[in-house]
């Protein structure tokens, strides 16, 4: 046990009474009124809402992508409302995971070359074994020498979930992970999201208009209208579809 050993808290992030508005006057935009709420550590947590609920908003202040106007966000013990940009920065690059829909893959740099790409430019040794089982639960070791143009859709997209899962960030923020994949990469995708939280301990948060990619979740936050809506656990396809209709969705 170390002295400087930290309360550990259950919180991967931690978001209070988060605000967030566009732009000023009569074209103010509130996109986000007041919201809590906390990712768990550990845990699978999708976002939904209808078009315009603030989804990804909420993912990018909680990524440290957008600031917030009032409001606190924690990330562990760091309140990233107080950081200065280039503080920001490294957190985000440091201690975050992005997946988004559109893979953003290096088109140069072969699958392996991208899967290290984020833990070089922050100069960090990523650890062998590590690297070789995330290589192997996800079925790329025959396609590391490929550069994204040779791999499908689905292929990519699991190069993406290894480049974000390397580093082993406290969290890794999902956009719409399988809005570009047909159902059977997005089964393979999110099988292996799930296996990663129930696994390998990793916290992931994921916006999604899918009520299927949700039922992978451990948990889905609702928002109507930059509001919490309301949030359902251990969701199914038809409670997630129930909740949306219930939301005008
Ligand atoms: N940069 C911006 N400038 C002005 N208004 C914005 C901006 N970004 C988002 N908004 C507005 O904020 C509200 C929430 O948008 P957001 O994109 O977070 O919703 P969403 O739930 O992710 O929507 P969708 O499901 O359609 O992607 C919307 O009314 C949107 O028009």
């Amino acid at each position: 046990m170390t002295a400087n050993l930290t309360v550990a808290t259950r919180a991967a992030v931690s978001i209070n009474e988060l605000t967030k508005v566009y732009g000023s006057g009569d074209t103010a935009v509130t996109a986000l009124d007041r919201v809590s709420v906390d990712f768990a550590r550990g845990h699978f947590t999708a976002i939904m809402g209808p078009s315009g609920s603030g989804k990804s908003t909420l993912m990018h202040c909680a990524a440290g992508l957008d600031t917030a106007s009032r409001g606190s966000i924690r990330l562990g013990d760091e309140e990233l409302t107080r950081l200065r940009d280039s503080a920001l920065t490294r957190l985000r690059r440091d201690r975050i995971g992005f997946i988004f829909q559109a893979f953003n893959l290096l088109p140069t740099l072969t699958a392996a070359e991208n899967i290290r790409l984020p833990m070089e430019l922050a100069g960090r040794r990523p650890d062998p074994a590590w690297h070789d089982q995330i290589v192997g639960v996800l079925g790329l070791a025959d396609r590391l020498a490929h550069r994204p143009a040779q791999l499908s859709g689905g292929q990519q997209q699991r190069v993406a979930c290894a480049r974000a899962l390397l580093a082993r960030p406290e969290v890794i923020f999902a956009d719409e992970p399988t809005g570009n994949l047909d159902s059977h990469s997005s089964a393979e995708v999110l099988g292996f999201l799930r296996r990663s939280v129930r696994d390998l301990g990793q916290t992931i948060v994921m916006v999604t208009h899918d009520p299927v990619a949700a039922s992978y979740a451990d948990r889905v936050v609702l928002l109507s209208d930059g509001r919490l809506a309301g949030e359902l656990t251990e969701p199914t396809t038809d409670t997630v579809l129930d909740a949306l209709r219930r939301l005008g969705a």
